[in-house]
């Protein structure tokens, strides 16, 4: 449990919520998470929730695993934008990808490097989201129709999901620290990590020159018992010590939410499940509801804590339970 600590009598007529991240200005610290195959919330997938972003100037990191295709993204809205990454087996799917990502101006490679396998999703399972869909929505996005059917990853797999099979024929379990050096051969495009939760693999990442972390857990979808990433939060800013911005993603539901994540070191929040609910919805008027409510909240958590700008959110606006047990020694 995290709790504000509001300071009084400071002059909010004025709250100024815009930051930047990597040189680029954005209207506030609240990101679209990546989130794959968007045509399951809403027919036209993607483009949508890009012009939902782009209208309340929002940075979007588009999914890998997009149901529309990036430059079908690309050319919707003229809007900031990063390319989320799974690296797969035959590495030249995933590098023909970045380079397409640079090419239609994505501004930088997320790497999430928390999936070598897929989490077992005994809802994905329960739900059997079927094989012919999935195929019919997800694989477009590549614009590689023909090398995907030749592909035989339609191994039947009794025990898992369709999505996991996929997942197993397709992404590189023997990813590792070593290949960042590889990403970085293959773009000139800054990249940032997604899904670090502890300290030293923070440290590694700042070593091998990464421009920025994601603490996230891929929303409690890959681990049970991985950690609540707020409660890591603070671990990884310490150990990154400025080199690079920390953000964060998971459970991000409100203003105070993203208010408690700055006050712990992040420079934004990523959020995921809300802008699909969003777009499930209303399409791009429920995506837009969704950022616009969140970024109403955080702006009168700001007013209500004293803090006018991004920059004058500090620790000290937020007590931690580790805070109330060292107070108590
Ligand atoms: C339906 C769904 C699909 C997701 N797809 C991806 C993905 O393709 N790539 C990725 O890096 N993370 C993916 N994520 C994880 C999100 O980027 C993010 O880490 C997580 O959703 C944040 O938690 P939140 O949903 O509580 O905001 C997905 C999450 C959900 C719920
Ligand atoms: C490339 C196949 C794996 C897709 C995983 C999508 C994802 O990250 C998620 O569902 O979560």
């Amino acid at each position: 449990m995290h709790r504000l600590r509001p300071r009084i009598l400071v002059d909010v007529s004025k709250i100024d919520m815009s930051t930047t991240l990597l040189g680029y200005k954005m209207q506030s610290p609240i990101i679209v998470a990546p989130t794959g195959i968007h045509k399951y919330a809403h027919p036209e997938g993607e483009v949508v929730t890009a012009r939902a972003a782009a209208a309340c100037n929002t940075l979007m990191v588009l999914s890998f695993s997009s149901s529309r295709k990036l430059e079908d993204v690309a050319s919707s809205c003229n809007s900031l934008r990063f390319y989320q990454l799974y690296v797969y087996k035959n590495r030249e799917v995933s590098a023909t990808l970045v380079r397409r990502a640079e090419k239609y101006g994505f501004k930088a490679i997320v790497l999430t490097v928390d999936t070598p396998r897929l989490g077992r999703r005994e809802k994905d399972i329960k739900n059997k989201c079927p094989l012919s869909f999935f195929l019919y929505i997800y694989l477009p996005s590549f614009g590689l129709f023909s090398f995907y059917f030749s592909y035989s990853f339609i191994a039947v797999n009794f025990c898992g999901s369709d999505l996991e099979a996929f997942a197993s024929q397709t992404l590189d379990p023997s990813l590792c620290w070593k290949d960042i050096e590889w990403l970085r051969s293959i773009t000139s495009l800054p990249i940032i990590l997604k899904g670090i939760t502890t300290a030293e693999d923070a440290i590694n990442a700042v070593e091998l020159g990464v421009s920025g972390i994601v603490v996230s857990n891929h929303g409690a979808r890959q681990l049970d018992y991985s950690p609540a990433t707020i409660s890591v939060l603070e671990e990884v800013v310490k150990a990154v010590s400025g080199a690079v911005p920390v953000l964060l993603d998971g459970g991000v539901r409100r203003g105070t939410d993203v208010f408690k994540a700055l006050a712990l070191g992040a420079k934004a929040v990523l959020v995921g499940r809300p802008i699909l609910y969003g777009l499930a919805a209303k399409g791009e008027n429920g995506v837009k509801s969704v950022i616009k409510m969140l970024q109403g909240e955080l702006e009168l958590t700001m007013a209500l804590c004293g803090t006018p700008s991004i920059n004058a959110i500090t620790r000290k606006h937020v007590q931690t339970e580790g805070d109330i047990l060292r107070s108590l020694l």
